[in-house]
This record gives C-alpha cells, sequence and structure tokens, in this order.
C-alpha cells in the first residue's frame, strides 16, 4: 500500500496557483479523507519569477516541465498550460510512463479527447477532468457517476463564465462589452485567448465532453452550431427585457430520435426559468434524465479556487484509487470502451425553435406587411410584432416574435428579407427557449 501520493504540476498560472494552494492550506483535511499524506512535489512554469502569494519549499518551483515528468515521487501529474500541442505531449508522455493525470483543459479534450481517452485506458491509468466543464461544479462526476442510471434527455446550461459575466454587467448595468471583457481577463476568468469565451468555442468545447460523457460517444467539434455574444446589442437586450425575457449564451444538447441537438448560441429565456437568475461569472447546468427528472447545478465556472477545487477534487480521487490499488477506474468516459458508438448530430437547419427576429427598416408605409408576407411564405407564423413611434423616412427597428418554426426556413426567409431595399443592415435572430405563447 502506497504510504504517500506525489503531485507535480505543470502550469502555475490562475488555475495552477489555486490548486498550489488548496493542496497546502487543506492537506490536513486531504490527510484524512485520502488516509495518506498527498505531497505536492514540483511544479513547473516558464515564468517562476512572477509572486504567487504562496511560500513554496526551495527548489519546488522548476521551468523544466521534465522535472515533473520524470521525478519517480510524481505519481499524479496535473496538466494547467492549456492550449494544444504541448500539452497533448505532455499529457500523452505523462501516460506512457505510467503516471495518473488530472487537466482542466477543455480545447484539448474536445479536439483530441478520444485519442487522450484510449492512451489513458490501454495503459490502465486515470485521466480526469473534473475542472473542464463548470469549472467548480461537479458536472463531470454527476455525468458519469451520480446520474449514471439515467437516459440523458437533454443538457442545457450556462457554460462560460466570462460571457455570462459579460451579458449580466452589460444587462444590469449598461456597461460596454469590451470594459466587461477586460475585467473578465483581469480576474482569471477568460481563456489565453478570449475569443473562446466570446464566440462560443469555449462553450462548444465543454458541450463536446459533456455530450461524449452523457451519451458515449465521440463528438466532433465542428459539427455543433456556434455563436457568441460579440453580435448582441444593448437594443436586443432592452427588448428581451421588455418581452420578459434575459438573454444568456447556451450550450443545448437534446436526444432527439436517436440523434443529437447540440448547439452554442445566445438564447431568451423567461426572466422567471431558474437559469435566467445565474448571474457573473457563474454557470448552471440543468440535465434531465429519464429516471431523475430535472437536476440542476450551479456554482462558479471559473477563477482560481472554484477551478482548484475541482482540479483538487480529482486527485484526491485518483490518490485513493492508488492507496487501494485501483487506478484505471476512475472513467474517462463513462461508458466502456467497446461500448462508444456514434451518434449523428443534426445539422442546424433540421432544429426547430421559437426565434426573436429584429430588421431595421426605413420606416415607410407597406414596410411590415412585405415582411410579415415573406416569412409567411416560408410557413412561419408571426406570434408578435413591435414597432415602436413611426419616424417617417427613418431606420426604425421592427421586432417580431415567431411560433415554434424551422431553422432552415427562417434562415431562408432572413436571407431574402435582408436583401429587401428597405432593410438597412443585416436581420438580427436570437432564438428563444420557453413556452409557446
Ligand atoms: N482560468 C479558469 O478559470 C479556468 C481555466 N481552465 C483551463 O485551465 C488551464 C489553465 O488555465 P489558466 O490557469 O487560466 O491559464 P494561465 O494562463 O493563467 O496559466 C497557464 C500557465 O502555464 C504556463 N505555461 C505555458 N506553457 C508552458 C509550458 N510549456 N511549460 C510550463 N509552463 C507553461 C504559463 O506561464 C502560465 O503561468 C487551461 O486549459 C484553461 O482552459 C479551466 C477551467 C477554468
Ligand atoms: N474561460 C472559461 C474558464 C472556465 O472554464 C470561462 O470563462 O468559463
Ligand atoms: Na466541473
Amino acid at each position: 500500500m502506497k504510504s504517500r501520493v506525489g503531485v507535480g504540476i505543470v502550469g502555475f498560472g490562475t488555475v495552477g496557483t489555486g490548486v498550489a494552494r488548496i493542496l497546502l492550506d487543506n492537506a490536513g483535511l486531504i490527510r484524512r479523507r485520502v488516509g495518506v499524506p498527498v505531497e505536492l512535489i514540483r511544479i513547473a512554469d516558464l515564468d517562476v519569477a512572477r509572486d504567487r502569494g504562496l511560500s513554496l519549499p526551495a527548489g519546488m518551483l522548476t521551468q523544466d516541465s521534465r522535472q515533473v515528468l520524470d521525478d519517480p515521487d510524481v505519481d499524479i501529474v496535473v496538466e494547467l498550460i492549456g492550449g494544444y500541442e504541448v500539452a497533448k505531449h505532455l499529457i500523452l508522455e505523462a501516460i506512457a510512463k505510467g503516471k495518473q493525470v488530472v487537466t482542466a483543459n477543455k480545447a484539448l479534450l474536445a479536439v483530441h479527447g478520444e485519442e487522450l481517452y484510449q492512451a489513458a485506458s490501454r495503459q490502465k491509468v486515470d485521466l480526469a477532468f473534473e475542472a473542464s466543464v463548470g469549472g467548480g461544479i461537479p458536472i463531470i462526476r454527476a455525468l458519469t457517476e451520480g446520474l449514471a442510471a439515467n437516459r440523458i434527455l437533454s443538457i442545457y446550461g450556462i457554460i462560460n463564465g466570462t460571457s455570462n459575466y459579460i451579458l449580466t454587467r452589460m444587462t444590469q448595468e449598461g456597461l460596454a462589452f469590451e470594459e466587461v471583457l477586460e475585467e473578465s481577463k483581469r480576474a482569471g476568468y477568460a481563456e489565453a485567448d478570449p475569443t473562446f469565451d466570446v464566440e462560443g468555442i469555449d462553450s462548444v468545447h465543454k458541450l463536446a465532453i459533456m455530450v461524449s460523457l452523457a451519451y458515449g460517444t465521440p463528438v466532433d467539434v465542428k459539427d455543433i452550431y456556434t455563436e457568441g455574444i460579440t453580435k448582441l446589442t444593448p437594443l436586443d437586450i432592452a427588448y428581451a427585457k421588455e418581452f420578459g425575457y434575459v438573454i444568456k449564451l447556451l450550450g443545448i444538447a437534446k436526444l432527439m430520435e436517436g440523434e443529437i441537438e447540440a448547439r452554442v448560441h445566445p438564447t431568451m429565456i423567461p426572466v422567471s426559468s431558474p437559469i435566467a437568475q445565474v448571474h457573473g461569472v457563474y454557470n448552471a447546468i440543468q440535465v434531465v434524465g429519464d429516471a431523475v427528472g430535472d437536476v440542476m447545478l450551479h456554482g462558479q465556472g471559473a477563477g482560481s479556487m472554484p477551478t482548484g477545487s475541482a482540479v483538487v477534487s480529482d486527485i484526491l480521487s485518483i490518490a485513493r484509487n492508488l492507496v487501494t490499488g485501483g487506478v484505471g477506474r476512475v472513467p474517462a468516459a463513462s461508458f466502456q470502451p467497446d461500448q462508444r458508438r456514434p451518434l449523428r448530430v443534426r445539422p442546424m437547419a433540421d432544429i426547430e425553435s421559437l426565434y426573436y427576429l429584429r430588421f431595421m427598416v426605413v420606416d415607410r408605409p407597406g414596410v411590415l406587411s412585405q415582411i410579415a408576407g415573406v416569412l409567411g411564405q416560408h410557413g412561419i407564423s408571426i406570434s408578435s410584432v413591435l414597432q415602436q413611434g413611426r419616424k417617417e423616412g427613418q431606420t426604425v427597428p421592427v421586432v417580431i416574435r415567431t411560433h415554434q418554426a424551422a431553422e432552415r426556413s427562417v434562415q431562408t426567409a432572413l436571407r431574402k428579407i435582408g436583401r429587401m431595399s428597405f432593410v438597412s443592415e443585416p436581420p438580427m435572430l436570437i432564438r428563444v427557449e420557453g413556452p409557446d405563447e
């Protein structure tokens, strides 16, 4: 039996610092939970000069990640550098050396996850990634363990803290997009390339990981429709409020007749819905299972300590396995490797939704009826129309909400309307989740 478990971290940034702090501050508690000490042995980062506010034993911090990989006392390698190539090689090398691996790298898992799962499975080592989705929220364990009895019917979630932080501040305080983005970078929420956050790419990575675990299927991220928050305007946020909605960047996955519907886009949701109450850096993920019904998990989706909490929970789980001699049991994928089956992701054009449409038009008689005419020709039924004030000859917004309609028809109709002479800018489309009134 092991008398202690050694941990090596590569990447001593926002998350790495949180992980080290928790391992040091809660060492006594962790020992009681695991049964043996879980010791931080080495930390590697290219930048060893920056003050992280932690006092580490001399010689623990190094610039050379090899010193983590090659140290025989390091049982668990924690990859927290982010990015694709270097991180992938580091993880594969750690696995090849028979080390257990923890990572928070959702971008890497979403794109190269299958290769990493297979390598870990062949080598019979643990590969754990609780921090990769929902930061501190234990959603990976929920999908792979707590809800494993269920056929998962749907997953809805706010799964990017940066975007939710930006949308919350824009909605509640009327602040400008750029100003709030800078704040979320300073707080350590944003990705190294923040376009991953605001263009929906990070949410797609997380949705792909959840779909892969929930349905036991490989997922190509390119099959998931992706739209971020950069085109949203204060005008749409104000209209949403007027209709009793808020706008959230949602990741949505549904099991539909043996196919998966998977998409990420700004969504109007009723202000009374639980997910609408989720503000700032908080994430929330609602999972519906056929046996359990509705489950909602809520917590901080980014930041040093919440994300560190998830990483350390993986370290603990693996440390327990090491103590009992049962590594290779933390399921990298929640289905047995030979039971994972490809499921088709339904093309976006084939989905149905409710829609909010905003047209900027030159105000003159007959405009509304021409727009309504095109929508009607494509079988799109209107539930309400809003045109505020008359400004003959000037550009004004016309806002239309639809009943349930086919995405393909809505896109075709918008292309036609967008070409009409009185339309001054590309139409705005926001999908709506909620009752069809
Ligand atoms: N910041 C957050 O709230 C969350 C981050 N993540 C993920 O965690 C990972 C780390 O993110 P952060 O800590 O925010 O990034 P960060 O940029 O704060 O830290 C990364 C650290 O890695 C170091 N580094 C880069 N390349 C290296 C190399 N080749 N060898 C050694 N050190 C190297 C950098 O100097 C930096 O200190 C990423 O995969 C990210 O997507 C996941 C959940 C939440
Ligand atoms: N940049 C991400 C960090 C956590 O995954 C986010 O903002 O959610
Ligand atoms: Na998590």
